[in-house]
C-alpha cells in the first residue's frame, strides 16, 4: 500500500505503448464512491468482492498495464487472474511508505491509532502472497517513479521464457 502501484504503473504503460487500468480507480468510478467510503458503508469483504469483479474483467485483455490495490493478493481466486499477465511485486521499506503516507488519508486500513504498526503487519502477513510474484523489485532511497519504471522494464526479460532455437 503506497508503495507506488499507482504512479509507476502509469509509467509503465506510456514507456510499452501499452493500456493502462488501476482496480482501485475503476471500482471508484464505477461505484461514486472513494476507497474509504466504499470500506466505510459496505465493508471490506465487499470491496474486495467488487476488486476480483474488476481484476477478472481487465486481465483478459492484452497489451495492458494493471496497478492493483495492495490487498489483491488476499482472494486466492485473482491469482488465477493476475497470471494472465506477468506479476511484478513493487515492495519498499515500511518506513519510507510510512512518511510518504503521512498527510494521506485515502487508505482506509490507515486509519489506525499506530499506523506504522499497521503497515508493518500487512507486510508481514502479505510477504508470503506477495512473494509468488514473477518479478520482485525493492525500491531504493531516493529512486524517482521513473528510475523504478525502467528498472522494471529492464528486468522483466530475465523472467520471460527463453526462446528454445532450432
Ligand atoms: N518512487 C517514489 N518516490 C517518491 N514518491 C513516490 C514514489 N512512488 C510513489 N510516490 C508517491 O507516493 C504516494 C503513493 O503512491 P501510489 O498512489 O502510486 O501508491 P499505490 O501503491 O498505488 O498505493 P495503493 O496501494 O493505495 O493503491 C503518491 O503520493 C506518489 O506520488
Ligand atoms: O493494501 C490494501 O489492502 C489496500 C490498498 C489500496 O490500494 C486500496 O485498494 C485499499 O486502500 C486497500
Ligand atoms: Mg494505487
Amino acid at each position: 500500500m503506497g508503495v507506488g502501484k499507482t504512479t509507476i504503473g502509469r509509467l509503465l504503460a506510456k514507456e510499452l505503448g501499452y493500456g493502462f487500468v488501476d482496480t482501485d480507480n475503476v471500482i471508484a468510478q464505477a461505484t461514486g464512491k472513494s476507497i474509504n467510503q466504499l470500506f466505510t458503508e459496505e465493508g471490506e469483504t465487499a470491496f474486495r468482492k467488487l476488486e476480483s469483479d474488476v481484476l477478472s474483467q481487465v486481465c483478459a485483455f492484452t497489451k495492458l498495464t494493471i496497478s492493483t490495490g495492495g490487498g489483491i493478493v488476499l482472494r486466492l481466486e485473482n491469482w488465477g487472474y493476475l497470471h494472465h499477465g506477468l506479476i511484478v511485486w513493487l515492495d519498499a521499506p515500511v518506513e519510507l511508505i510510512y512518511n510518504r503516507l503521512a498527510e494521506d488519508s485515502t487508505r482506509p486500513l490507515l486509519q489506525d491509532a499506530d499506523p506504522k504498526g499497521k503497515l508493518r503487519s500487512l507486510l508481514e502477513q502479505r510477504t508470503p502472497l506477495y512473494s509468488q510474484a514473477d518479478l520482485h523489485i525493492i525500491e531504493r532511497e531516493g529512486e524517482t517513479p521513473e528510475d523504478l519504471a525502467k528498472r522494471i522494464l529492464e528486468a522483466i526479460p530475465s523472467v520471460l521464457k527463453t526462446q528454445v532455437s532450432h
